[in-house]
């Protein structure tokens, strides 16, 4: 297990691919961890290095004390990006991985050679819902939610299927004042102005069954960035790299292969 000790944070990445390949970061979503990626990575190009992590509070990175700020957010990704010595990466973020991926752009654009924000937008919902959220968690724990959860995050299709079991479960291993703190900064997240002042290659994601950021809220923010490209999955939630890892690949390593990413063979 690979840990970067960032001094107030110890994070928890894995690196796959090509050690010596250009460097694709990948950012995980509020509940998840870095096993979100497992089913797209052996379908993208090969001659990539893809470095992923698990969020302060998820997985198996430390638990700092919650609330969270979106600032803290950024600096841990920026402080491991440095910690790996890594620069001009294409940065995946998917929702809250969405999120900071806009927040290290504005940051550190040394580090971000292009962005795609899946799943995401500037701003996601209102503070008084993600207060809500956070008492809920306080008062009756992370599994009060998880039904609820699951219906955002996966079409009807999928949450027939047996895998749900499984999600479900990584949901309810995560831990609660890590949830909380990050919603905390989702709530006080606007990228808005930050966001349309960026100049670079960006790919924005969307699921057409995605009840938590839907397609034409992905929509504006990616047209925010002039020049910004936008997908849409079909048959997918907000876990659109879980529900159709294929799309999802198809789609990550053809705008890779059109920046003109060093990699090798498509
Ligand atoms: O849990 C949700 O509502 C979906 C979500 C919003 C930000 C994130 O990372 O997941």
């Amino acid at each position: 297990m690979q840990i970067a000790d960032l001094g107030n944070v110890q994070l928890h990445y894995r690196i796959d691919g090509d050690s010596d390949g250009a460097p694709v970061v990948f950012a995980n979503a509020l509940g998840t961890d870095l096993h979100i990626w497992d089913a797209v990575l052996p379908l993208l190009p090969e001659g990539l290095r893809f470095i992923r992590y698990d969020t302060r509070g998820h997985g198996r990175s430390s638990v700092p004390a919650a609330p969270y700020s979106m600032g803290a957010l950024v600096r841990d990704a920026e402080m491991l990006l440095d910690h790996l010595n890594v620069r001009d990466c294409v940065f995946v973020g998917l929702s809250l991985g969405g999120m900071i991926a806009q927040g290290l752009a504005v940051k550190r654009l040394d580090q971000v050679r292009a962005l795609v924000l899946s799943n995401t937008a500037a701003k996601i919902g209102t503070a008084k819902m993600w207060q809500e959220r956070v008492d809920a968690i306080n008062s009756n724990g992370i599994a009060s939610l998880a039904e609820a959860e699951m219906g955002r995050w996966f079409s009807p299709n999928f949450r027939a299927r047996p895998e749900l079991a499984l999600w479900r479960s990584r949901l309810l291993q995560q831990p609660e004042a890590g949830y909380a703190g990050c919603c905390a900064a989702i709530a006080g997240t606007d990228f808005y102005t930050p966001t349309s002042g960026l100049r670079l290659p960006v790919l924005g994601i969307a699921g057409d069954r995605d009840a938590a950021t839907p397609p034409d809220l992905v929509r504006e923010t990616i047209e925010l960035v002039p020049g910004a490209q936008f997908q849409l999955i079909r048959k997918a939630g907000h876990l659109a790299c879980v529900e159709q890892p294929e799309a999802f690949a198809k789609v990550l390593g053809a705008f890779i292969h059109d920046i003109g990413h060093p990699s090798g063979t498509a």
